[in-house]
């Protein structure tokens, strides 16, 4: 019987030889923290008979234990590993054994590499069961884990991989939630960003939390949390009931660069970076996040909505180091807009023109902007109900619509710039001009009659306002339109977006995406989503 040395009352395992067959293609994970590997390469031992033989001799007849051996099938090459005690007096004895080999240059001086482990997958289920070595070999590549040296026997009962120790911890986790999928698998998440969205995040994970471990066996760690003034950090996860109280009490001043290198540092499999906050900061980060095998997920639209080489930077290099870029947030808060565009691409589709309804702030001022309403007003309800970006200049300038339409047409294979978007202004310039937040209402209060002859107009004409965006065939721009009630986007209410793509599957009658496109609730509800999927 095994106990549980960290949870004493556990029942246990019972180690027996007449158990049940198992399902699980292994049965267990093992390691050895601490291994040294020796190297010899050189012309002098291909197709050789015996020189194996006489190294292998060598070390047993001096007590070296060899703790595992690989030889590629090019025999250059010959890697073993021993305990680090023994690989001084393994070189010296090797180096004098073949000194003739070395002289005539047939071999190469011994490398020794220190500071190693190795992670072994172990079980009978995996003899002539394929895919099992991809899947170990998945889970260490996800994260961002070097294999140095392979070995696996013809019986198949075990495959063994050097790797380095700092990793060694990260491995087997990693590999753990690899093969034991039925069992919970871990994200470690790193949150940028306190605010609207953010703590929205946090409430929802920690209400569904039991859910999800549940019906996903999925558990969300919160690694780390960071805003403008503090962050906080712990493995285990902080708690979701206390985590302003823990932010609160931190002792580390938020530093963006000390938190992308804690986060490398901590090591975590299955890690994720999350961007919750409206800033071009963390973007600065993205590169290097990816480039250390750490998923990025953002809400945070200036990643992509920059120059289109930052955006392709960004996707390059999560695609090269094999980890997630999950943005449906950046358009229409939590409708599925990003996946459904990416699908269409991904099985070969064509966006010929894209028709829509993007800014969630925009939608809800002119479904509300009726009867009495002064514009005023209306604006200030769409930022008290989170609809607004923190800046809300940003909405009503056309500047957040704008880079939604360039994700989209970026996403759709257009490799456009901002120049390229046209964007006729809702505001008159006063309000366009205004230096900051308290100055763009004052501004929006001063031009109140401009608004209401809009409003007025579109009245007598019967017809509504709407802040339409248009891609057709790679040429981009955004009006402000009157329409009727025979337009598609006419009967839109609250906050809602509205999406349109014309392709050339989807020639005749466009498929549309509609539903609400802005607000805490929905804009975090995406994250989660992005969240959940990372490494689905
Ligand atoms: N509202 C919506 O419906 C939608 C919003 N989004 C996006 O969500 C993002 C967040 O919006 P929202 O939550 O409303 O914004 P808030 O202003 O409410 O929150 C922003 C958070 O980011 C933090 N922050 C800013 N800069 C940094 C930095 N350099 N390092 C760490 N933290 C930083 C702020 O810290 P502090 O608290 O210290 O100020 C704050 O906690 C925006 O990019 C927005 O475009 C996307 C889709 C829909
Ligand atoms: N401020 C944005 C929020 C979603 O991106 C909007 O109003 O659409």
């Amino acid at each position: 019987m095994i106990k549980n040395t960290f949870d004493v009352d556990f029942e246990g395992t019972v180690i027996r030889h007449d158990c049940k067959p198992s399902n699980l293609p292994i049965k267990g994970i093992s390691s050895i923290n601490n291994i040294s590997i020796l190297n010899l390469e050189g012309s002098g031992m291909v197709g050789k008979s015996g020189f194996s033989g006489r190294l292998f001799s060598l070390l047993a007849r001096e007590q070296i234990n060899v703790i595992l051996i690989t030889q590629s099938s090019s025999e250059h090459s010959i890697t073993f590993a021993v305990q680090p005690g023994d690989t001084e007096r393994a070189r010296h004895l090797i180096e004098q054994e073949f000194e003739l080999e070395l002289v005539a240059k047939k071999l190469e001086h011994v490398v020794i590499e220190q500071n190693l482990a190795i992670i072994a997958i172990v079980g009978e289920n995996m003899k002539q069961t394929p895919g099992v070595s991809g899947k170990l070999f998945h889970a260490l590549g996800r994260n961002g884990i070097n294999v140095r040296a392979i070995a696996q026997g013809s019986s198949e009962y075990n495959i063994s991989v050097i790797i380095s120790a700092n990793d060694l911890a990260k491995a087997l986790n990693a590999v753990h939630d690899g093969f034991f999928t039925q069992l919970t698998k871990t994200l470690h998440a790193f949150c940028l960003g306190t605010g609207n969205i953010g703590q929205t995040l946090f409430k929802q994970l920690n209400a569904h939390s039991a859910y999800l471990q549940e019906h996903n066996g999925i558990q969300v760690k919160i690694a780390g949390i960071s805003n403008t003034r503090k962050m906080v950090f712990n493995s285990d996860g902080v708690s979701l009931d206390n985590w302003q109280a823990e932010l609160e009490a931190s002792m580390h001043p938020a530093d963006l660069a000390e938190f992308v290198a804690k986060m490398k540092s901590m090591n975590l499999p299955n890690c994720v970076f999350i961007d919750n906050t409206a800033s071009p900061k963390p973007v600065e980060y993205y590169e290097e996040v990816f480039k250390a095998n750490i998923s990025v997920i953002t809400c945070n639209k200036i990643g992509n909505s920059a120059s289109y080489k930052q955006y392709k930077t960004f996707h390059d290099a999560a695609h090269s180091h094999g980890v997630d870029f999950f943005y449906e947030t950046n358009v229409g808060a939590g409708l599925p807009i990003i996946r459904t565009l990416k699908d269409l691409m991904n099985s070969g589709d064509r966006v010929a023109k894209i028709e829509a309804i993007l800014s969630g702030t925009i939608s809800f001022i002119f479904n509300n902007f009726k009867g009495d309403a002064n514009f005023h007003d209306v604006v200030k309800e769409a930022q008290d109900k989170g609809y607004t970006e923190p800046d809300p200049r940003d909405d009503l300038s056309g500047k957040d619509f704008m880079r939604k339409i360039l994700i989209l047409a970026r996403d759709a294979g257009y490799a456009m710039e901002e120049a390229d978007v046209k964007i006729e202004s809702v505001l008159p310039k006063a309000c366009l001009e205004a230096q900051s937040v308290e100055e763009f209402y004052a501004a929006l209060k001063a031009e109140d009659a401009f608004f209401s002859n809009l409003k007025a107009k579109a009245a007598a004409e019967n017809k509504v306002l709407r802040y339409i965006g248009k891609l057709d065939e790679g040429k981009a721009e955004i009006t402000l339109q009157m329409v009727d009630e025979s337009h598609p986007f006419y009967t839109l209410s609250g906050s809602d977006n509205i999406i349109s793509f014309t392709t050339d599957r989807y020639r005749e009658r466009p498929l549309v995406v509609k539903g609400p496109g802005a607000g805490a609730e929905v804009t975090a509800a995406g994250v989660f989503a992005d969240l959940i999927n990372v490494g689905a």
